[in-house]
């Protein structure tokens, strides 16, 4: 039996896993009493593909468009305070089983986790409240990324009881979390050959859409490949109606394993609409809408790497003009753009280093215990 915390941020959902709960690990204390999992013993060896797309599934297991093992890792120093913040490893894997080396909305989601299981401790509820900062740090296969929220005693809080596992006091309060650079050398992002020499690819000839429908193909001319610690393939279309004409999924599955794309390709649709002519935030008012066919996963409701992805593009191909940040790296002074997805709004701002920094809604839904299948069960024909 394995007990869950359900969540969503805009529709994109996942399932929480303690790698504690999976094995019994070496551990040792994180300074803020809770204790920590090394990194060898982060849940890796304890679920196999079977076994995750058996919880993934949305009709005999719990349903989620990614799965996540979690565990405690040891303090680090906050690189822009200095204090000491507690830090957490997030294993992803997609629902057919792959791993997943980033996901922006899983770490918003496991951001909001942490910080409301670290205001549990009294004591270091006092200290947070007194900072009106509560920083921590999500380690992923890929990158470690700094999250953060403002808090202070005027903030909303709820009780939960403290039996459940997901306390939830501030529910609500957006989690902001520093993505990293966008890439666009191709051996990172990475591609198979180099083909993106200016700011996009050529879709007929580098991802072998010739074969395509004359207006998806003509739609889709120019491609514009991401890295966000994992692989992004953007299209930006001038128009909502042009979004709505593409097929997503078939579109998309056939791209997410093209060649060009040696692990596979998360593939976005992106409708940018034109700037407003007057007042001094025109860029940031436009209305961003976009679709994504996520690699491992297939349509989902958002995806908060793709946001990103679609920002940077946008921002590369100069579709999108970003004002500099006016303030190094604080959310409420950089240039911030929000793009809808069919489950909701993502903020995306550029900090002043130029990183990518996600925002948006996220919550617990549920808590659980799963029971998994027996093997016979697991191997039986559909
Ligand atoms: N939903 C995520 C991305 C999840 C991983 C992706 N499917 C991949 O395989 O890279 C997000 O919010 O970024």
């Amino acid at each position: 039996m394995r007990p869950f915390v359900k969540m969503t941020g805009c529709g994109n959902d996942f399932v929480v896993l303690e790698a504690s709960d999976l094995e019994s690990l070496e551990t040792a204390s994180t300074g803020f009493g809770v204790t920590a999992t090394t990194a060898s013993g982060s849940g890796q060896a304890m679920l196999d593909k079977t076994d995750i797309r058996a919880m993934c599934d949305r009709r005999n297991g719990i349903g989620c468009d990614q799965l996540l093992v979690i565990a405690a890792q040891p303090v680090q120093m906050d690189a822009r305070s200095g204090a000491p913040v507690a830090a957490v490893s997030m294993q992803i894997y997609n629902s057919d089983g792959s791993e997943a080396l980033a996901c922006g909305n899983a770490t918003r989601c496991v951001a909001q986790l942490w910080m409301d299981r670290e205001l549990e401790d009294d004591a270091r509820r006092e200290q947070v409240l007194a900072a009106g900062e509560q920083v921590v740090v999500v380690i992923t296969a890929s990158r470690t990324l700094r999250c953060w929220r403002a808090l202070d005693r005027s903030t909303p809080s709820k009780t939960i009881p403290s039996t459940t596992i997901a306390q939830d006091p501030f529910q609500n309060v957006n989690v902001f979390v520093d993505m990293g650079l966008p890439e666009f050398e191709w051996t990172r992002i990475p591609l198979s050959r180099d083909v993106q020499r200016g700011s996009a690819l050529d879709a007929v000839t580098d991802l072998g859409l010739a074969d395509a429908p004359k207006d998806v193909a003509s739609l889709l001319a120019r491609g514009v490949a991401v890295g966000m610690g994992n692989p992004h393939l953007v299209f930006l279309l001038p128009s909502e109606e042009q979004l709505n004409q593409i097929d997503v999924r078939a579109v998309g599955s056939k791209l997410e394993t093209n060649a060009l794309f040696p692990q596979g390709v998360n593939v976005t649709f992106a409708a940018i609409g034109p700037a407003a002519t007057t007042g001094s935030n025109a860029e940031a008012s436009r209305r961003i809408l976009a679709k994504v066919w996520e690699r491992g996963a297939g349509e989902t409701l958002a995806c908060g790497s793709a946001a990103c992805a679609v920002i940077a593009a946008a921002q590369r191909t100069g579709v999108l003009v970003a004002p500099a940040a006016t303030a190094a790296d604080n959310a409420a002074n950089q240039s911030v753009f929000s793009v809808q997805m069919p489950g909701g709004t993502l903020q995306v701002g550029i900090s002043a280093q130029g990183t990518m920094v996600l925002a948006g809604p996220s919550r617990v839904v549920f808590v659980g215990v799963y029971s998994p299948p027996s093997q016979s069960a697991l191997t039986a024909p559909a």
